[in-house]
């Protein structure tokens, strides 16, 4: 059977909720498929369900700083089962929820994999066509290939996040986000953890000073960071598996494992798309070709937005922005262009670690001149009152216009500070403006002020 809409929306995710509903609300007749059940990557299998997890690392932490210090709480542990039930009471009613959402809006919603047949049209696997004035690609992004040989024992972060029991044994491939806040939430729940990353440093996205602050806290929970070491396959064995890499100089390693996590980066969600069948191009890097309305250059029928269209960092807040961006387009004509200004980033190990704006390098390398306060503060009271040794910050601040450039904070509570430095970029609020502002005392904010 074939209908027709105003805008057909592939995926269930935050870009597809937010487009579909703001197309719906102006008017418009609007459909999305989505083979997995509705809610996307973030509420259902990222996001929300780790800093779920976190929740419970975060309270054992909290324990064994304070141990000592007037609390006693020998027993504290977490009980996986439990802790995973806690996150199934938020993940469970979310796709149920976003189908009633659908339909109150009269919203087609359909539980189908996507394919494009024509360069206004597409196939759900159940057989119906449909046909739409605009298409927009919010499928996301996979777990990328990795290409070794016994990829397939590795499990993805979906996995891991429904996992009922926590081998003893967790070996996660790459060195990132997933790899960083993963590691934190296991190591706390019991596991032996090793990290294979093939970078120079962990958390490559993250500032290396910082960073390198924040490895007191991976060596204190026991995780065993290798660094410069390259996984070239991974074999299964009578009691596990047995993990190859190989470190920078050559040599080989090896790692036992129960479990291997992969970690090791995720790349845009278009291969089952056919879009060859709606002439929709994509770079050398697979990448979707887009113009700066987040529209295809090669077929003006379809946009993209989110981790599928991978024009800001693949992040929540961007897929909701690009969502917005494409709906403005879509009722406007094409004006509106994405502003990835000031998007901060958090990797929630405990404590997390956070960025915004330029770091030191990038605002080297653009010959701007700036002025940088870049300290370990241990012995600030936000640090001390909670017992954590690793808080430090690098603030970069233009020089001619006292705009805050760029943030970086690793400590308690840094996770809702940076958020500040957010909205001072994004609005153009110089250093003098956040000293003369007011915070309450005594929060990480209040902080700010001796920051710059
Ligand atoms: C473990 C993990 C933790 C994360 N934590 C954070 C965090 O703390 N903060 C943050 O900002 N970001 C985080 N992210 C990133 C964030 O989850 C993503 O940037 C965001 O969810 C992307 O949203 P989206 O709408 O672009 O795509 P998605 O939410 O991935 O939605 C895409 C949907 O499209 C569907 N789909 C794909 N192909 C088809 C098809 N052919 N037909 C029909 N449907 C299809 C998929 O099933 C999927 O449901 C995390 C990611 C992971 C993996
Ligand atoms: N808190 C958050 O915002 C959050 C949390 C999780 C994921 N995410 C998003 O999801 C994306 C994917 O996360 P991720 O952690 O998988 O990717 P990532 O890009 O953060 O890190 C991947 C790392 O894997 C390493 N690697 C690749 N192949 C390897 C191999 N064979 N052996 C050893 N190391 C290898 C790379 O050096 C890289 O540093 C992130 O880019 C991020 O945007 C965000």
């Amino acid at each position: 059977m074939t209908k027709n809409y105003d805008l057909v929306v592939i995926g269930s995710g935050t870009a597809a909720m937010v487009a579909s509903h703001r197309m719906a609300s102006a008017g418009r007749k609007v459909a999305v498929a989505d083979y997995r059940p509705f809610g996307g990557t973030c509420a259902l299998r990222g996001c929300d369900p780790k800093k779920m997890l976190v929740t419970g690392a975060q309270v054992i932490d909290d324990v064994r700083r304070m141990t000592g210090r007037g609390v006693v709480a020998e027993d504290a542990q977490i009980l996986w089962r439990d802790l995973i039930a806690f996150k199934r009471t938020f993940t469970g009613p979310v796709p149920g929820k976003q189908e009633r959402r659908y339909a109150d809006h009269g919203i087609d919603a359909y539980h189908a994999q996507a394919r494009f047949v024509g360069p206004n049209a597409i196939e759900l696997d159940g057989g119906d066509r449909l046909e739409a004035q605009h298409i927009l690609i919010a499928a996301g992004a996979r777990p990328a290939p990795l290409g070794f040989p016994g990829e397939e024992f590795l499990i993805t972060n979906a996995e891991f996040l429904e996992l009922e029991e926590l081998p003893e044994r967790i070996v996660l491939v790459g060195g990132g986000y997933i790899a960083a806040e993963f590691s934190h939430i296991a190591a706390r729940a019991g596991a032996k953890v090793t990290i294979l990353q093939r970078g120079g440093h962990m958390l490559p996205h993250f500032d290396a000073d910082l960073v390198g602050w924040l490895m007191e806290k991976f060596r204190e929970i026991g995780i065993d960071v290798r660094t410069r070491t390259s996984v070239e396959g991974v074999e299964k064995t009578d009691r596990g598996f047995l993990v190859r890499a190989r470190a920078d100089g050559g040599q080989p390693v090896t790692v036992e494992a129960d479990l291997v996590v992969h970690a090791a980066g995720r790349i845009p969600d278009l291969d089952s798309l056919d879009l060859q069948a709606a002439s929709v191009e994509r770079d050398g890097n697979g990448h979707l070709k887009l113009n700066e309305f987040l529209q295809s250059i090669s077929n003006p029928a379809v946009y993209a937005a989110g981790d599928a269209a991978r024009m800001g960092p693949p992040l929540t807040p961007v897929s909701s922005h690009d969502a917005k961006v494409v709906v403005r387009n879509l009722l406007d004509g094409n004006r509106h262009r994405p502003d990835y200004r000031g998007v901060p980033s958090v990797a929630f190990t405990i404590p997390p670690i956070t960025s915004v704006g330029l770091s030191e390098r990038e605002a080297r390398e653009k010959g701007l001149k700036f002025r940088m306060q870049s300290q370990l503060v241990p012995n600030w009271y936000t640090a001390r009152r909670v017992a954590e040794r690793v808080y430090g910050f690098k603030v970069l601040v233009d020089d001619e216009t006292d705009l805050i450039i760029g943030a970086h904070l690793v400590g308690p509570h840094v996770d809702e500070v940076i958020n500040l430095f957010g909205l001072a970029i994004r609005h153009g609020l110089t250093a003098e403006d956040l000293k003369m502002t007011m915070f309450a005392y005594p929060t990480g904010a209040s902080d700010i002020g001796y920051m710059l």
